[in-house]
C-alpha cells in the first residue's frame, strides 16, 4: 500500500546508508552496505536511500550495486542542485526497476546568505532546474529545501511550490539542524498544506536531526499534521546527535495507532537484529538505555514494578518483546528487587525454599546488593546453597600458603588447603606475579581452572595496614560468578575470593550432576 491508495499508510524512507554514513565512526564499505541494505528490505522499508553518488567512487559503487542487487524497495541516490551531481545519481541507480533521485538545496536565509552565497530568485531558479534534469532521467524525484525549519514560511511555500510544478514527486522538510520544537515544525507542515497549490498530489515527508533530542516527536507531530514518509536511520544514527530512530517511530505509531490511525509496513521483528547488524557492522554500540533496542528497553530491576510484571506484564509494558525480535523481558535482580522476582528467580535456578528461608535469602540478597551494581545467577545460588547447607560445608577451605615475589626473582606460592573430608592437599606453582601464581596453585590443588574475566583490589580502610578488598569475577560456561574477600594481606583476600568461586562451582556441579549422591565429582578430585 501507497499513500495513494491508503491515506493512512507511511512511508518508510530509510537512509542509514546516506545521512547515517555520515556519523562520524560510521563509514561502511560496499560488502557493509550491501548487508544492511539487504537486512532494509527484509525489514519492509519502502525507499533505501543508498549513498551520495558524487561524493566518492566508493560511494557511487556502493549506490549502484544496491540498485543492482536489492530488489523490492525503492533505491535512492542524493545529489546536489547541479548537473554533475545529478546525472552521477541518475546513473548510479538507473539499474534498479524502482530507481529516485533525491535533489536538495538549502533554503533558509542563513544558508543562502552564507553557504550557497545565492538570492532567493537564485535559490527557486536552481531548485527548479535541478528538479527538471532530474525528471530527464528518473520520474520519481524528490526535492528538499534544505534548513527548511529555519526557512520563512512563505519563501519556503515559493520553493515547494515550484518544484512540485517542476515534477517533483515527493517533497521533503528537512529540520537540518535540530531546531525545530514539536508545535513549531507542526505549524511549518500545516502551512505548507494550506498555503502549496498541488501539496495533495505529492507525497509530503520529513526528515529531523535530533540536536535536541526531539527528532521523534517532531517527525510525529508531522505526521499528525499529514506528512506521509519518515526519513529515519537505525539506531538513530546520523549527521550530529542522529536522525530519527526508525524503530522508535515505527513503534511510536503501532503502539499508539489509537492516537493516530496510522500503519508502516514494517516487518517489527526484524528491528532488534537489524539495529544489532548495525552495530555490528559500524562498531558504533546502541546505548543501554535507548528505546525500543536498549538493552535495558525491557529489563526491569524495580521491585514493584517486577512483582506487577510476574502477575500481568501489561502493568509494566507497552510493546511486547516479541514483537520487536528480542528474545525476552528481563527481570534484573538488583537492589531495587524484591521477594516476588526473587522468589521466580530461586525457583528458575531449581531450588525449593521455604517461606523462611526465603526471608533469610533476601535479606542476605539485599546486603549484597548494596554492594554490588548487579547481582548474578551465581551470587543467588550462592545465597540459596548458604541457607539450604551449613556453610562450613564449604568443599575447600584455606589452611595456609606463602608467596615470593621481588625484582629478580621468579613469582611462585605454596597453599595448603583443607578438604571437607579432612585431608589436607598442598601444592606450589609459579605464575606471572604472587597472587596469579597462588591462583595457579588454588587450581592445582582443586582440579578446577577458573577463567578469570575481572579482578580488582582495593584499599577499605586508610593507612599502609589498611584492609584489602579482593574482586574476582570469573566465567564458566557463559555463567558469571564473583566474589570477595577482605584482609589486611591483599595476596589472601585474593586466594579466600578465588577459593570462594572454586567452592561455588564444586557445589554447583555436584547438585547438578550427582545428585542425589554425596561424593566428589572426578574431574573435581585434587590433583595430589
Ligand atoms: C544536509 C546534508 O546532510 S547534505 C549532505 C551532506 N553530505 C555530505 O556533504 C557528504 C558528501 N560530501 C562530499 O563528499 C563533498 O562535500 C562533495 C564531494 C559533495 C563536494 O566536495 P567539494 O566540491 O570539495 O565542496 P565542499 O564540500 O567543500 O563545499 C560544498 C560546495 O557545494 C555547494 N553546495 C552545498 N549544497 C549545495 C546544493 N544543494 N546545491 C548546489 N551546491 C551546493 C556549497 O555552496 C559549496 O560550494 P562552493 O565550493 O562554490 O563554495
Ligand atoms: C539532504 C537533506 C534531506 C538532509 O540530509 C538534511 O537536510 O538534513
Amino acid at each position: 500500500m501507497t499513500p495513494s491508495t491508503d491515506p493512512n499508510r507511511v512511508l518508510i524512507f530509510d537512509t542509514t546508508l546516506r545521512d547515517g554514513e555520515q556519523s562520524p565512526g560510521c563509514s561502511m564499505n560496499l560488502n557493509e552496505k550491501l548487508e544492511i541494505a539487504h537486512a532494509l528490505k527484509d525489514l519492509g522499508v519502502d525507499v533505501i536511500e543508498a549513498g551520495f553518488p558524487i561524493a566518492s567512487p566508493g560511494d557511487f559503487e556502493s549506490v549502484q550495486e544496491i540498485a543492482r542487487q536489492v530488489h523490492g524497495p525503492v533505491i535512492c541516490g542524493l545529489a546536489r542542485c547541479n548537473p554533475a551531481d545529478i546525472d552521477r545519481a541518475a546513473e548510479a541507480v538507473k539499474e534498479s526497476s524502482r530507481p529516485r533521485v533525491h535533489v536538495f538545496l538549502a533554503t533558509s536565509a542563513i544558508h543562502r546568505e552564507f553557504k550557497l552565497r545565492m538570492t532567493p530568485e537564485e535559490v527557486v531558479r536552481r531548485a527548479v532546474e535541478g528538479v527538471k534534469r532530474a525528471k530527464g532521467y528518473v520520474d520519481d524525484v524528490e526535492f528538499s529545501p534544505e534548513d527548511a525549519a529555519r526557512t520563512e514560511l512563505n519563501f519556503l511555500s515559493e520553493v515547494v511550490e515550484k518544484a512540485i510544478e517542476a515534477g517533483a514527486t515527493t517533497l521533503n522538510i528537512p529540520d537540518t539542524v535540530g531546531y525545530a520544537v514539536p508545535t513549531h515544525y507542526a505549524n511549518v507542515i500545516r502551512h505548507l498544506k494550506k498555503t502549496v497549490r498541488g501539496i495533495d498530489d505529492v507525497v509530503l515527508s520529513v526528515h529531523c536531526h535530533n540536536d535536541l533530542g526531539l527528532a521523534v516527536a517532531n517527525t510525529l507531530a508531522a505526521l499528525h499534521e499529514g506528512a506521509r514518509q519518515v526519513e529515519c536511520t537505525i539506531n538513530g544514527i546520523g549527521e550530529r546527535a542522529g536522525n530519527t530512530a526508525l524503530e522508535e517511530v515505527v513503534m511510536a505509531l503501532r503502539t499508539r495507532q489509537d492516537f493516530y490511525g496510522l500503519t508502516t509496513g514494517i516487518n517489527t521483528r526484524f528491528l532488534f537484529s537489524t539495529s544489532r547488524k548495525l552495530s555490528h557492522v559500524t562498531g558504533m554500540q546502541v546505548q543501554r538505555n535507548k528505546a525500543i533496542v536498549g538493552q535495558n528497553a525491557f529489563a526491569h530491576e524495580a521491585g514493584i514494578h517486577q512483582d506487577g510484571m510476574l502477575k500481568e506484564r501489561s502493568t509494566y509494558e507497552i510493546m511486547r518483546p516479541e514483537d520487536l525480535g528480542i528474545p525476552k523481558t528481563e527481570l534484573v535482580l538488583g537492589k531495587h528487587s524484591g521477594r516476588h522476582a526473587l522468589r521466580q528467580r530461586i525457583v528458575d535456578l531449581g531450588y525449593h525454599l521455604t517461606d523462611d528461608q526465603l526471608n533469610k535469602v533476601f535479606d542476605a540478597f539485599k546486603a549484597l546488593a548494596d554492594r554490588k551494581k548487579e547481582v548474578y545467577d551465581a551470587d543467588i545460588e550462592a545465597l540459596a546453597e548458604n541457607q539450604l547447607h551449613n556453610s562450613s560445608q564449604k568443599m575447600w577451605t584455606l589452611q595456609a600458603f606463602t608467596c615470593n615475589a621481588g625484582t629478580g626473582t621468579l613469582p611462585s606460592a605454596a597453599v595448603c588447603l583443607w578438604r571437607s573430608d579432612g585431608t589436607i592437599c598442598k601444592d606450589a606453582a609459579v605464575g606471572d606475579g604472587p597472587v596469579d601464581a597462588v591462583f595457579k596453585a588454588l587450581d592445582r590443588i582443586t582440579g578446577t581452572h577458573i577463567h578469570v574475566v575481572d579482578y580488582r583490589i582495593r584499599a577499605v580502610t586508610i593507612g599502609t595496614d589498611a584492609q584489602g578488598e579482593a574482586y574476582v569475577e570469573a566465567d564458566h560456561g557463559g555463567r558469571r560468578m564473583s566474589a570477595r574477600a577482605v584482609s589486611t594481606d591483599i595476596v589472601e583476600a585474593s586466594a579466600m575470593a578465588y577459593l570462594e568461586i572454586i567452592n561455588r562451582l564444586v557445589s554447583r556441579q555436584t547438585r547438578d550432576r550427582l545428585k542425589p549422591t554425596d561424593h566428589v565429582p572426578q574431574e573435581l578430585v585434587p590433583a595430589n
